[in-house]
């Protein structure tokens, strides 16, 4: 079995699939960064490959491989962006910089839904990646996630406080707490209809939402947007595909 794990700002999600014809992922699981939290699934011994996408610090990449290449001592794959892999073309003049997380997030995207797909990633921080039916990466946006706003808010001022994280509706609030709250609403909900406005512009079929806060961010694009909460997995099946473990026993 092979250990995946994507390392997040804030959450580290992991998940364990089976090296056989159907790469069925068996478990899943995710903890808090803060936490130092290092997957622990049963069975460990079974463990015979592990992938790793991480745009957390270095801390964190040190932490997952003293884990497991010390006490496991199975091998460690990190996935790293490159300028071209699995029929995905990078914008980026320095690949390298982006974040692998996106970089996965497209390969996973670009693969499975053909035509052009707008990649949205509601996470720590809101990533949205564009990539047209011949897998060119035609570039993307970096903005901060849902409560990376309402935290700006709350540090910067004295007196504004966000609510509870329901970010309720995009209709004027009438407190503290609904102008704020609505205002992350009201501020996605535009992007919404933007995201939709480029994607009849730059004639892509498909929206694929991942991430923390996907279903938020379905609910403001309707019916327009798929869920995909696996796409960084998905990407490093693809990018993974020829190495050991899985192509050895795979035949
Ligand atoms: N139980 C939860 N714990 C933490 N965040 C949550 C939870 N439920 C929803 N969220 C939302 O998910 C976001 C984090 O998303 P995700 O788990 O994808 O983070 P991440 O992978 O660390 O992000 P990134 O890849 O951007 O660093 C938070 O900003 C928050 O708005
Ligand atoms: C933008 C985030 C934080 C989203 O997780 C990550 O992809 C990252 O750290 N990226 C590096 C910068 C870039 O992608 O250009
Ligand atoms: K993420």
């Amino acid at each position: 079995m092979i250990l995946q794990v994507d390392a997040g700002n804030t959450r580290i999600h992991w998940r364990l699939v089976e090296i056989d014809a159907s790469q069925a992922p068996i478990v899943r699981g995710r903890g808090h960064v803060d936490h130092g939290t290092v997957p622990d699934p049963v069975g460990r011994e079974a463990i015979t490959g592990m992938e790793l996408a991480c745009v957390a610090g270095e801390d964190v990449i040190d932490a997952l491989r003293r884990a497991f290449n010390g006490t496991a001592g199975v091998p460690v794959l990190e996935a790293r962006t490159e300028a071209v892999a699995c029929g995905v073309s990078n914008s980026y003049a320095e690949p390298e910089k982006m974040g692998v997380d996106r970089w996965l997030a497209m390969i996973a995207a670009y693969n499975h839904y053909p035509g052009g797909v707008i990649i949205v990633d509601a996470g720590t921080a809101v990533t949205v990646d564009y990539v047209d039916s011949l897998g060119h990466h035609l570039g993307g946006y970096i903005l901060p996630g849902l409560n990376l706003m309402a935290q700006a808010l709350g540090r910067n001022t004295a007196r504004v406080r966000g609510g509870a994280g329901d970010f309720g509706s995009p209709v004027p609030g009438c407190s503290t707490a609904e102008c704020v709250n609505h205002g992350i609403a009201w501020i996605w909900s535009s992007a919404a209809e933007r995201l939709r406005h480029d994607q009849h512009n730059y004639g892509l079929n498909t929206i694929v939402v991942t991430g923390g806060d996907a279903e938020f961010m379905a609910d403001l694009l309707g019916g327009a947007a798929v869920i995909e909460p696996d796409l960084v997995f998905r990407g490093m099946d693809l990018v993974f595909a020829d190495t050991e473990p899985r192509s050895g026993l795979r035949g």
